[in-house]
């Protein structure tokens, strides 16, 4: 259960990198007062097999616990299993199944600071598991057994993320496709207009409709092109159409790969073997746009013009034409649902919550004022207000449950030691949850992260929705980027209401809204 999201990453001490250089100073201080109040103690630490959890027997480890829970609970409400467990053993809970690595869970932010600042120079995380084994078996071997960012630990996700952290993450970069980004995104409110007017309210299929916004704006920095997502007048067979149906396709055997038993590691399974078809079908695009990119920089070359981050990323030294290929197949895999999902969150609590509703309406408004043509960086850097309503939204409804990392060496953590080879999985999706660390914890309220803090201060680890330190996520700013964009020219339009059942999460590769959302859009005056 806790593969879900683990991560790791090597060797800070490396000069190309400075990004994560100025997060570990930053947190230097917070953590300073964890780490310290664990390791003076004067009495030899307790045996991880101290921490409390469920019962381990021979060969099926915990497991008859862990289906007891699940039984009790749904397999597709994975949060609800975790909380079980945190309330039945602890915020510390030690988890030991057949097969995978031993894991203590933690929600405490303190812990989860402790053990993520303990693994910054080699934050190993693993997951996607089949992506992984497909990418290593891959025709011609393609790969070359470098299976890119997402999948990679060790000395090889360094020599990709070192290379691409600084393109990727540079405020300048994400800014260049801005306005790029706002043309999508208004085209994109036009065709919500347009369906509001044809079904009386979005239609059951409206999350789908958030993935063509999603691609077709990931799409323009890492294909480098519009994809045409958005028209209309799509027909079944159109590049568009198949394009959707192919990411559809990849998400939902993925999820089916990673999250059921992975009897796939014994023999190819139906998921399995569709999953490795589409993703060599994404290969195939993502290789022949990338050859196109290659065709153009040498046709118009790089003097007086702004090269787009694929250009820029061709030409980096050390990194081949493969291994832009394979990141454009990450970005293309970690960048839809995630900010669909999040964008569809966000509106459903705002229809939820009019009082913040208008406010955030107000400040939209109030930043706008007058202005008709793309909004700039000047118009975002000004929605304070937005910026907090989003950070609420992934607190409440986070995409992932945590953070989690293995160990490269022994870690004491609360009188604990934990050796190399476990797993450290922070649940922040509970800490996020928990009155202890933010007051009115049920309520939806976006001022508490406003700069002044009016509900008190919030502990930097507490809601992790980007991951954390060295390996957070690469796409965080291009992700920010696009949902201020979705949210101030949705929030400029229309005012959304919602009257059906409450939405909830389901687990799915990342988290899901449980129900369908057919949101009632009502135009602005
Ligand atoms: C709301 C939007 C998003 C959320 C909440 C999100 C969240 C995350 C999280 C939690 C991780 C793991 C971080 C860790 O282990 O500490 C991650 C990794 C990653 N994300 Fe995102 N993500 C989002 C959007 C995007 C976008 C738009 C892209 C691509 C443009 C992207 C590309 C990646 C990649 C490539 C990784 C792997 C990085 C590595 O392991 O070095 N993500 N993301």
């Amino acid at each position: 259960m806790v593969y879900a999201m683990q991560h790791s990453w090597r060797a800070l001490c490396r000069p190309v990198l400075s990004a994560p250089r100025l997060v570990v100073a930053r947190m230097e201080a917070h953590q300073a007062a964890a780490a310290a109040a664990s390791q003076h103690k004067e009495t030899a630490p307790k045996s991880v097999k101290d921490i409390p959890g469920p019962p381990t027997f021979p060969l099926v480890g915990c497991l008859p616990a862990l289906i007891a829970l699940t039984i009790s609970n749904s397999s597709k409400k994975l949060h609800l299993i975790f909380g079980d467990v945190v309330k039945k053993y602890g915020s510390m809970v030690r988890l030991e199944n057949p097969q995978m690595p031993p894991v203590v869970i933690v929600i405490d932010p303190n812990h989860i600071e402790a053990f993520v600042r303990a693994t910054m120079d080699n934050p190993v995380r693993d997951g996607f598991f089949s992506l992984k084994k497909i990418r290593l078996e891959a025709v011609d071997n393609y790969f070359e057994g470098k299976t890119g960012l997402l999948t990679e630990n060790g000395d090889e996700w360094w020599r990709v993320r070192s290379r691409v952290q600084t393109p990727m993450m540079k405020p300048k970069n994400v800014t260049s496709y801005l306005g790029q980004v706002d043309e999508v995104t208004i085209e994109f409110v036009e065709r919500m207009a347009s369906l509001q007017e044809q079904h009386g309210e979005m239609p059951t299929d409206f999350q789908t409709e958030l993935y063509k916004w999603a691609l077709e704006s990931v799409g323009l920095v890492a294909l480098n092109r519009r994809l045409g997502c958005l028209a209309s007048d799509l027909t079944e067979d159109s590049e568009p159409m198949r394009l959707i149906r192919l990411v559809n396709d990849l998400f939902h055997n993925l999820n089916l790969t990673e999250y059921g038993v992975h009897t796939w590691r014994i023999f190819p399974t139906k998921p399995f073997r569709t999953l490795r078809d589409k993703h060599n079908e994404f290969l195939r695009l993502a290789d022949s746009n990338i050859r196109e990119t290659e065709a153009s920089l040498l046709a118009l070359g790089t003097e007086d013009r702004e090269l787009t981050l694929m250009e820029k990323l061709l030409m980096t030294p050390g990194l081949s034409r493969k291994d832009v290929t394979t990141l454009i197949l990450d970005m293309l895999f970690a960048g839809i649902d995630t900010t669909s999902h999040t964008m569809a969150f966000t509106l459903y609590l705002l229809a939820r919550h009019p009082e913040a509703q208008a406010k955030l309406q107000e400040e939209v408004d109030s930043v706008l004022r007058g202005h008709e043509g793309p909004l700039t960086e000047r118009h975002l850097a000004q929605l304070s207000y937005l910026k907090a309503v989003i950070k609420e939204s992934l607190r409440i409804f986070p995409l992932i449950h945590g953070v989690g990392r293995t160990l490269d060496k022994d870690l004491i953590l609360d009188d604990y030691l934990i050796p190399k080879g476990w797993c450290m999985f922070g649940i922040n999706m509970l800490t996020g949850w928990d009155e202890r660390f933010f007051p009115r914890v049920k309520e939806f309220v976006p001022e508490r992260w406003l700069r002044h803090k009016p509900l008190g201060p919030i502990h930097p680890y507490a809601s992790l929705p980007f991951g954390a330190g060295t390996r957070m996520c690469i796409g965080r700013r291009l992700a920010e980027q696009e949902m201020y964009i979705f949210l101030t020219r949705v929030m400029e339009r229309f005012t959304v209401d919602y009257k059906y059942e409450d939405i909830d999460i389901v687990t799915s590769l990342v988290n899901t809204p449980s129900r369908p959302l057919r949101f009632n859009l009502i135009e602005r005056s």
